[in-house]
């Protein structure tokens, strides 16, 4: 049997740690042979709500599930961890933007950071949920200085899986047909969802649909989507921001066949996107690594929207210069 590996997730106890403790204990994220030991991190009044989530696990009898760790210290939540999930943080409501959120939440991310360079394994594999992510993401890194820079992400899949499900309704073809679909940019209302590149059953994805449609309906559905979903549920996107989180660490853990994948990583000069902001790119995922692709051509449109959503992170990077 393979040695578990440790999975930390805080918030662990909220809606979407709820969704995804149980797909990562059934082996949906590390594989269907690696073993898991869950360490879950919440804060002192949520304990009792955390033990419940604790017995439920018990009661379902995982075969991967070695252990459960329920804890309000970040030292024990992180120690030795291999990949942490940095979920806990508070969501937005109707009428917000996520960078509202940066004040509440960036105080979180530093600590955490402190402690998973303290703590964790040396390759641990990290990915912010908690809102705004990019920037809390880069919040975390910048108080982890003993860890490799490389290996604090942010979540873009989720928006990568809805403009998907856009092109894919919108073209009459699965999901599955679509190849080389990017997120650019910010987890927030100034992403871009780019398809220049992207083929729906191998036909350029630009000429099947219309213009106006690509950019007056596919995008702004793609970057207003979460705040379609609180209207329509009364609360935030959960089970499937928990599998869009499935989604990056799998991929990242046992690589994306070669497929493009969208990841929000510290950028490193690609695309003229300068470092130090945590900016999401098209990547592939291999042997545990990923790397961004080279060599996209950009035309005038992507490069305006590009440079907008890069703008606003630098933005978001000013207003937490204090927690850097
Ligand atoms: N990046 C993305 O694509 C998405 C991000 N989100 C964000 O994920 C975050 C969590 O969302 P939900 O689970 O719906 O919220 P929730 O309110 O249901 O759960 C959050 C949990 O975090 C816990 N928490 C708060 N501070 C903590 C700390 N310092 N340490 C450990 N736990 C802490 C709370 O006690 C609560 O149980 C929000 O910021 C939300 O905006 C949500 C959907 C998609
Ligand atoms: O919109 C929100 O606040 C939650 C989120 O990040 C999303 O669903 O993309």
């Amino acid at each position: 049997m393979k040695k578990p590996l440790r999975v930390t997730i805080t918030g662990a106890a909220g809606q979407i740690g709820y969704a995804l403790a149980f797909r990562i204990a059934s082996g949906d994220m590390l594989g269907k042979d690696q073993p898991v030991i869950l360490q879950l991190l919440e804060i002192p009044p949520a304990m009792d709500a955390l033990k419940g989530v604790a017995m439920e696990l018990d009661d379902c009898a995982f075969p991967l599930l070695q252990d459960i760790i329920c804890t309000d210290d970040p030292n024990v939540g992180f120690k030795d961890s291999n990949v942490a999930l940095l979920v806990g943080a508070r969501p937005r409501g109707p009428g917000m933007e996520r960078k509202d959120l940066l004040e509440a939440n960036g105080k979180i991310f530093g600590p955490q950071g402190k402690a998973i360079n303290d703590h964790a394994s040396r390759d641990v594999k990290v990915l912010v949920v908690g809102n705004p992510a990019n920037t809390n993401a880069l919040i975390a890194q910048a108080n982890a200085p003993d860890i490799n820079p490389r290996q604090f992400t942010a979540m873009t899949r989720l928006d990568h899986n809805r403009a998907l499900a856009q092109l894919a309704g919108k073209t009459g073809q699965h999901h599955t047909a679509i190849k080389g679909m990017i997120i650019w940019g910010n987890h927030s209302a100034t992403q871009y969802p780019d398809i220049a590149h992207c083929t729906v059953d191998g036909k350029g994805a630009k000429d099947l649909v219309d213009e106006g449609w690509y950019k007056d309906d596919f995008i702004p559905t793609v970057q207003q989507r979460g705040a379609a979903i609180i209207k329509a549920r009364g609360a935030s996107s959960a089970a499937s921001a928990a599998s869009a989180a499935i989604d990056h660490i799998r991929d990242w853990h046992l690589g994306s066949n070669g497929e493009w994948v969208s990841m929000a990583v510290p950028s490193d000069g690609s695309y003229d996107i300068k470092e130090g902001v945590i900016y999401s790119f098209p990547v592939i995922c291999k042997d545990g690594d990923y790397e961004i692709v080279q060599g996209l051509d950009i035309d005038d449109f992507s490069r305006e929207r590009m440079d907008l959503t890069d703008k606003e992170l630098r933005e978001e990077r000013d207003g937490v210069k204090d927690l850097l």
